[in-house]
């Protein structure tokens, strides 16, 4: 039998992504991370980097054209072996996801009780009566003082981060081991996103549900993940704590991603990624390095570990 660290929840080793249309583009050129039970890993990086790809790998959730290679275990079992079938067993129960966008991702004609007893009825063959109070002690569990009410609200009557909540909600009533939580605070205002913030820290800390957070908000992901995955086209350039990325990033690109803050005064990184079908040989960073040398050019630098740090670049021998 293979080693398996019991606290060990996920295993993503060498994940490869690639879309085949008119030419086939590799997305994911071999991603590897662990997540442990109630830890939190947040996904960090420029726009187009791969991040919502990961998790839609991870749900089975990508569009046919794809093909998808590498591992992906939970608790030991591989998902990428399992048919549609064995997969929708897995889904919502053992991992959840909350896409961005909850108004969206609502159901506009069906009531938020009747969307969250959804899971219930279908999984645990739950009957309506049960299911529904089953929703409202959720609701009430969430802070909700109007729980009873909130059941027969619609999306629309509702704010963006009460929907926001909501969805939550719906995601994690069959308590999932895993959130798959992808922009989460996006288009939020600064009221909703403490709250979401709350409720996510009361998931991990009451039912130890474990993260994978994919943000932009570089705020959110220092108050919340335990660890960091720094992404750039494709690939993972930098793990490590938020302490230790915050206060000193090893990579130019984390270093860059940080000066591009507000509070660091909105010092954007020149140029653009390149386009990840026309990826150059070399570090992928080199064309914006400011650090680049000869040797950034020639050779691709593999993922290193340094001080329990991890870093693909050149600088770190
Ligand atoms: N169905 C698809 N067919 C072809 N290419 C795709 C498909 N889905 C995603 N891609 C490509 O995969 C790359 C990664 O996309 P992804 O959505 O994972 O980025 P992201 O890091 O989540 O970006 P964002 O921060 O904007 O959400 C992009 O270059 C995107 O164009
Ligand atoms: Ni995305």
């Amino acid at each position: 039998m293979k080693s398996h660290s019991s606290s060990t929840l996920l295993e993503v080793r060498n994940l490869k992504v690639s879309f085949q249309g008119i030419e086939t583009v590799t997305v994911l050129s071999g991603i590897s991370f662990s997540i442990r039970e109630s830890e939190t890993l947040a996904l960090v990086g420029e726009t187009g980097c791969g991040k919502s790809v990961v998790a839609h790998a991870i749900m089975h959730l990508l569009p046919p054209e794809s093909k998808v290679k590498g591992d992906i275990e939970l608790r030991g079992k591989n998902l990428l072996g399992l048919n549609e079938k064995e997969m929708a067993k897995i889904r919502g129960k053992e991992i959840a996801i909350i896409f961005q966008n909850p108004s969206l991702a609502l159901n506009p004609v069906y009531s938020i009780g009747h969307q969250l007893a959804e899971p219930l009825r279908v999984h645990r063959k739950e009957k309506k009566k049960s299911a529904l109070s089953r929703v409202a002690i959720a609701l009430k569990h969430m802070g909700f003082e109007n729980f009873s009410e909130c059941i027969d609200y619609y999306p629309s009557w509702c704010s963006g981060g009460m929907n926001q909540r909501f969805l939550i909600a719906a995601s994690t009533i069959l308590d999932p081991s895993l959130l798959i939580a992808d922009e989460p605070s996006k288009g939020l205002d600064r009221k909703c996103v403490d709250e979401l913030e709350a409720e996510l820290k009361k998931l991990k800390l009451e039912r130890k549900t474990a993260l994978l957070l994919i943000s932009h908000d570089l705020g959110f992901v220092q108050r919340l993940a335990d660890r960091i995955a720094v992404m750039y086209a494709g690939e993972i350039v930098e793990f490590a704590n938020p302490s230790s990325v915050f206060e000193k990033p090893l990579h130019p690109y984390t270093r860059g991603l940080l000066n591009s803050l507000p509070e660091k005064g909105f010092i954007p990184i020149p140029g653009i990624s390149s386009p990840l079908s026309d990826l150059s040989s070399g570090c992928r960073f080199h064309p914006r390095c400011p650090l680049r040398e000869k040797r950034c050019i020639e050779a691709h630098p593999e993922l290193k570990e340094i001080d329990g740090r991890t870093v693909r670049c050149f600088l770190y021998p």
